[in-house]
């Protein structure tokens, strides 16, 4: 990597509100009835570095880690190595942070608003919750925090003394929003938060998300399968497979330039004309599992382009592409050299 890119990339960390490095999630099984001990390499080496009032689109198939890494953020499960800061904790390396303090630094909003909202408690209930538990203000405060998020997410005053299944799906994704904001976070994982909306109001959703993202500053953190919808959202992509980052980069980079096959088959599956410019190459079979990753590119079983390289020796490192733009793939790394 050149001087340049070290510079940039340690400027950037150095105003990261999330840091992360060198991150894997194993998680330990058995195989067969006293089998032995093997590892899901869930995430399997992953950096990210994500900026207040930035959204940072994490997309790849199912399967591939997203909500994994986003778990191991949250303190929910334990990295098996590597760092994460979120505001300037570390929550890793043995010091595990303090729940209350990540709370505090970082929430999530879930995919389905309909089971992640009790139905036994009023709104002012289920907003107010994460206030009592962190004894912050008294009972006219708490109410008064909860209209603030009520009028921020647009929602009437009146909500706060309904349940729940009052509401339609999307006015509920609107109280998960609410409920993730109220204690002031300053990143917000945002795990498929419209796949399980009605496509007509998906993009009220969307906006809701960026008009906070900059009014507030918030950095959030986007998971999707979804292209479509990380295009709307983000300003930097990283597309994941198989445990790993396969290519990073802005916006422009990612959607007019993307540079591995598989971030132009998944652009390629977008039901968009605009990015059909090419016949859509369709990705061959499914993702492999991460108990026995492919050896060589864990993406040559199914590549379109896949060279005999491909499928020998180790995972391909980062190829740097352009300023904001790095890849992994023997591909690439030809492209470059033959420029
Ligand atoms: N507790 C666990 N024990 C063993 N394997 C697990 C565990 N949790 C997840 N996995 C495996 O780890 C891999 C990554 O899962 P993860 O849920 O992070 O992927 P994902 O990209 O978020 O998928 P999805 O979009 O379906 O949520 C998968 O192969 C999954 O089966």
């Amino acid at each position: 990597m050149s001087d340049t890119l070290l510079h940039r990339s340690a400027s950037q960390d150095a105003e990261a509100l999330l840091s992360v490095k060198g991150l894997k999630v194993h998680y330990p099984v058995r195989q067969g009835w006293r089998g032995r001990s093997l590892a899901v390499r869930a995430v399997d080496g992953v950096d990210l570095s994500l900026r207040a009032g930035q959204c940072l689109g994490l997309v790849g198939e199912s399967g591939c880690g997203k909500s994994t890494i986003a778990q191991a953020i949250l303190g929910l499960v334990p990295a098996t190595s590597g760092h994460i800061r979120v505001d300037g904790h570390d929550i890793t390396g043995g010091r595990r942070a303090d729940p209350m303090q990540l709370a505090r630094s970082a929430q999530m909003v879930f995919q389905d608003p309909m089971s992640s909202l009790n139905p036994r408690q009023t709104i002012r209930e289920i907003l107010a919750g994460p206030l009592r538990l962190h004894g912050m203000g008294n009972r006219d405060e708490r109410d008064a925090r909860v209209q603030e998020m009520l009028r921020l997410v647009g929602m009437k005053p009146d909500a706060a003394s309904r349940r729940p299944d009052e509401f339609s799906g999307g006015q509920r994704q609107r109280l998960c929003i609410a409920r993730a904001l109220i204690l002031n976070p300053k990143l917000v994982i945002c795990d498929e938060p419209v796949s399980a909306l009605d496509v007509s109001i998906r993009a009220q959703i969307i906006n809701l998300l960026l008009e906070l993202k900059d009014e507030l500053g918030i950095a959030l953190l986007l998971i999707s399968h979804d292209l479509g919808v990380v295009e709307h959202m983000s300003d930097r992509i990283a597309v994941m497979y198989l445990g790993r980052i396969v290519e990073e980069g802005g916006w422009r980079e990612i959607f007019t330039d993307p540079a591995h096959p598989y971030t132009r088959a998944l652009i390629s599956a977008i039901p968009d004309p605009l990015h059909r410019d090419q016949a859509p190459e369709r990705l061959r079979g499914e993702i492999p599992s991460p108990l026995n990753p492919p050896p060589g590119c864990a993406f040559h079983p199914r590549c379109p382009v896949a060279m005999d390289r491909c499928s020998a020796g180790a995972n391909p490192e980062f190829t740097t592409i352009g300023p904001d733009h790095r890849g992994r793939c023997h591909l690439i790394e030809s492209e470059l050299q033959d420029a």
